[in-house]
């Protein structure tokens, strides 16, 4: 509240609280407060609220120390001033919704603007407005006004103050500073002597505020008082307003305003003359009986004697009543059972010291008695264990009821059930193991049974037992107390009173309400504790008001009463927090709220964005929701409330349509799309075109590196060729040496087979010659003519001998100052003439140099292969042997030539590749070899 002093109150069309103090206007839905003042609404032109007033048409009119003021749309207008009309003391709707207002003259809206009344020309203190307007000048003079004419009333006494009045059919009530009048014709009649303070009306019924507390006057009478003088400490009231829900809201001058309702329920305990603890109670003639810790008390509404003292009964606790069809009255208590017959009070001694808990009287007039240890019955005379339930015995009996033929037994370990005399047990009935403390037959004849740790449970005629626990909507695990009424299962237990219609017990989601919600569960548990009970009887119905035994006293609830509803939530405002110059509702608050002024904060939301969020948010007593960074798009905001322990409420929706960034919108995406593609198509084109130029490049690259390669390999073809050359040929002859032989003599000799095989007749004149040639006494060359000599005789000779050769033949330096000539084609028989040839070379080469010694050499010649028999492929056979000549030749005293003939026999066996000249030397001896020297023709 912006202040204390509260000088209005009206209801908005949406139901919230306006409210006028003298530092600007309220409003309230009970939890919150805006308030409006003259800073943020010059309109007002003064936060002192005089008088506010709500149209029909939801339009509020407020009366400031300055300006009228009309409120519509969330804006306020100004309608008149001050100066125009005077200070505004009174403002009244008619029956046509027209506004009139007391200022200095009687003033209406006629829809556009004031006008002023002008068949009224005098003061105006006070007025009201039905379907006449009635007007009190400053003389407290008032006057009717019909149309064209006027009807003045009479005060039966003088002087009082008009303070203000009311309209009650047709009829004007008045609060006077001596008291309230009511017109009567053109009188004015006294109906209270003191002061009256402030009045309303609602309905037919007047409410009005004096000295000694608030009032309700229906018809002729005083019909309640509903606030003493001592109630509280909210004095100093200057207006009252009342809701539908027959609740009212005082503004005092010191204390703000309060908001009254008349609960639904009450504890009537020992100030009401009743004992602590109560425990069974029973509906009588005379009133209600009631079993408590100290004897049985009977009353109504808001008395209660006892009547039957403690003494009177075993132990003296009233723990379970029972008038039975003869008119006896029984009574169980903790420690037995007595009877009372003619006001003379007997205790039943077969069950003295036992507990009684359950009463029932059969349709054959026995009474059954449930108790701590068995099930008992009288009948008439005895009392005995009920035939059959022997099994009972030692077994704690809760509950009682008769159906049919059959007996239900709720015990503190099981629902038993006896029929004809058979007591069963259905052990898998999901009752079979529960305590249960009450039981009740429903008028459409289904059985209901009350457990203590799951709920109840509800059986139709043929059908099983079906649960209703918190599993289906019951705020609490268990259930003490049942009963039907008007169509409502009423359920009673520690946690309080609910209620469901009997038509959806059985539903998937009952309709359950919560009638008296026992705060006792939480910290600091109430005294209260509704609602325990003992015995049977612990929750009934009586005179229009449902009664439940409890730990103090009982508890009365006024089944007439309005019930706690369901909240209805409301989204007040969406309320953009995005940054100033975003206008795109990304960052959004949603306030929402239920009108509740009597528990708006035991209330509790749940709230969801669809589709952003389809899943309910629990909110607690949270009255905004709160949401940053929001996906552009349409949305449903969803909110409902409950009370504690409730159903959620009516869903109360508000859309919101979140617009996109430039950034989150299609074209964007598309344009950041396209130029992705463009982008990444320029990546390929450059790629490509790079790709290319790099292959060129490497196809020049490797071209030039393959013709450099080439290049190289001819070169070094050439350098190897070169070496190879060198390496086959004699620096100083130029002839090839030893390693050409070795590598080419396989190429001749494979020719020679070849040769062979094609001519197919072996003609074994045509042979390899080999022909091994030694110059004479070298030695004594270099020696008296120096090397250089000996070098240039060797270069000679081989000259010579190349010139003396075939084309065909091949002559090599063997080595040192030896040479081979291999003549291919060559008949043994021509030997002889080609040594001769080799012999004069050699000597012609010392003459041509002009030595003065005579140069010669030794030749040993061997024909290969040397028998036909012999293998072509054994040269060194041949070149062994033909050494072998060789030093015969240098044996026989030189410059000649010496060639061997081998036994062919030997030849043909003889594989070995190396023989020595002494192998050779014995096959001399044994006549297998045989060595001539040639003859020479021509000696050189
Ligand atoms: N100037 C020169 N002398 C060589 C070359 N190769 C070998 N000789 C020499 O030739 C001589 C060969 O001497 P010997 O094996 O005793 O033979 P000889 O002196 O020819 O006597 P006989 O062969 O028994 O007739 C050695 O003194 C070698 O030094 C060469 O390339 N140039």
């Amino acid at each position: 509240m912006p202040q204390v002093t509260v000088t209005s109150m009206a209801r908005g069309a949406d139901g919230r609280m306006w409210i006028g103090t003298q530092n600007g206007l309220a409003r309230s839905d009970g939890q919150a407060m805006e308030v409006y003042q003259v800073n943020e609404f010059p309109a007002l032109g003064s936060n002192w609220i005089k008088l506010i007033q709500v149209a029909d048409n939801g339009d509020l009119w407020v009366s400031t120390l300055k300006h009228l003021v009309r409120w519509r749309d969330g804006r306020f207008d100004v309608m008149a001033q001050r100066e125009q009309i005077g200070e505004v003391t009174a403002l009244s709707i008619d029956s046509s919704g027209k506004l009139w207002v007391a200022a200095d003259r009687l003033w209406y809206f006629d829809g556009v603007a004031l006008v002023q009344y002008d068949q009224w020309q005098g003061s105006v203190r006070t007025l009201v407005a039905g379907a006449n307007v009635w007007v009190a000048n400053d003389n407290n003079e008032i006057t009717k006004l019909t149309g064209s004419a006027a009807e003045f009333l009479s005060w039966p006494v003088e002087p009082l103050v008009v303070r203000q009045m009311a309209i009650i059919k047709q009829r004007l009530w008045v609060a006077t500073s001596q008291g309230l009048y009511r017109s009567n014709g053109k009188q004015l009649e006294r109906m209270t002597e003191s002061p009256v303070i402030a009045l309303t009306t609602f309905g037919d019924a007047l409410w009005f505020v004096s000295e000694q507390g608030v009032f309700v006057w229906r018809g002729d009478h005083i019909e309640a008082q509903l606030l003493t003088e001592e109630a509280g400490n909210f004095t100093l009231i200057s207006t009252i307003f009342v809701d539908e829900n027959h609740a009212f809201w005082l503004g005092s001058q010191a204390h703000g305003a309060r908001y009254f309702w008349r609960a639904s329920y009450a504890q009537i305990s020992t100030q009401d003359g009743l004992s602590e603890s109560s425990w069974s109670l029973l509906p009588e003639k005379n009133g209600l009986l009631v079993g408590t810790n100290r004897g049985l008390f009977l009353g109504q509404k808001d008395e209660f004697k006892r009547v039957v003292g403690a003494n009177q009964i075993p132990g003296g606790v009233g723990y379970a009543l029972l008038r039975d069809s003869s008119g006896r009255l029984w009574v169980g208590t903790r420690e037995g059972l007595a009877v009372q017959e003619k006001s003379l009070w007997r205790p039943i001694k077969e069950l003295r010291g036992q507990q009684v808990n359950s009463l029932l009287e059969l349709q054959s007039g026995d009474i059954l008695i449930g108790a701590a240890r068995g099930l008992y019955r009288w009948d008439g005379e005895r009392v005995g264990v009920l035939a059959g339930t022997q099994a009972l015995v030692g077994k704690s009996v809760r509950s009682l009821l008769e159906d049919n033929s059959t007996l239900w037994i709720g015990t503190e370990n099981g629902l038993k059930e006896w029929r004809v005399g058979e007591l069963t047990s259905a052990t898998l009935s999901p009752l079979a193991q529960e305590f249960v403390p009450a039981l009740l037959q429903l008028q459409d004849g289904r059985v209901l049974a009350a457990t203590y740790q799951r709920g109840i449970f509800i059986k139709s005629l043929a059908g099983p037992w079906r649960s209703l626990e918190l599993s289906r909507g019951l705020p609490t695990q268990g259930a003490f107390g049942l009963f039907e009424h008007d169509g409502w299962v009423w359920i009673s237990n520690g946690d309080g009173v609910q209620r469901i219609p009997v038509d959806q017990l059985e539903a998937k989601n009952p309709m359950l309400q919560v009638v008296y919600f026992d705060e006792g569960q939480k910290l600091g548990r109430s005294r209260l504790r509704c609602c325990n009970g003992g015995g049977n009887g612990r929750a009934v119905i009586d005179d229009g008001y449902a009664w439940f035994s409890s730990l103090a006293g009982v508890v009365r609830i006024d089944t007439n009463l309005p019930e706690v509803k369901v909240p209805v939530a409301k989204v007040r405002k969406v309320l953009d927090v995005g940054k100033s110059e975003s206008r795109l509702m990304k960052d959004l608050e949603v306030h929402y709220s239920v009108l509740d002024f009597r528990n708006a904060q035991q209330i509790a939301y749940r709230y969801r964005m669809k589709p952003y969020n389809n899943q309910w948010q629990e909110a607690g007593d949270r009255r905004i929701a709160y949401y940053t960074n929001l996906p552009p798009g349409p949305f449903v905001f969803e909110v409902q409330a409950k009370q504690a322990f409730g159903r959620w409420g009516p869903v109360a929706s508000a859309t919101i349509v979140v617009e996109a960034y430039y950034y989150e919108t299609l074209w964007f995406k598309c344009l950041i799309a396209a130029l992705v593609l463009i982008f990444l198509y320029g990546i390929f084109r450059v790629r490509t075109f790079s790709l290319r130029t790099r292959s060129v490049y490497l196809a020049q690259e490797i071209q030039a590196r393959t013709e450099q390669l080439e290049t190289m390999n001819s070169e070094l073809e050439r350098v190897n060729k070169k070496l190879h050359l060198a390496s086959i040929t004699d620096p100083l002859t130029g002839l090839h040496n030893r390693r050409f032989m070795t590598e080419q003599i396989g190429v001749e000799l494979a020719r020679m087979k070849r040769q062979r095989q094609q001519q197919q007749q072996v003609q074994s004149n045509n042979v390899l010659g080999f022909f091994l040639i030694d110059l004479d006494w070298f030695k004594h060359v270099n020696d008296r003519y120096g090397h250089g000599v000996g070098d240039m005789l060797l270069a000679e000779t081989a000259s010579n001998l190349k010139k003396a050769c075939r084309e065909s033949d091949m002559l090599l330096r063997w080595g040192g100052e030896e040479f081979l000539l291999l003549a291919p084609d060559s008949n043994p028989s021509e030997f002889s003439r080609i040594a001769d040839r080799l012999r004069r070379a050699v000597a012609m080469a010392g003459e041509k140099m002009g030595l003065p010694q005579r140069i010669s050499a030794s030749i040993g010649c061997v024909p290969h292969p040397l028998s036909l028999r012999s293998d072509i492929d054994n040269w060194t056979f041949t070149l062994a042997l033909a050494d072998y000549c060789l030093y015969q030749a240098k044996a026989a005293g030189r410059n000649c030539s010496v060639t061997a003939v081998v036994d062919d026999e030997l030849l043909s066996t003889y594989r070995e590749a190396k023989i020595t000249s002494t192998e050779l030397s014995s096959w001399r001896d044994e006549g297998r070899l045989n060595v001539r020297v040639l003859e020479s023709l021509d000696t050189p």
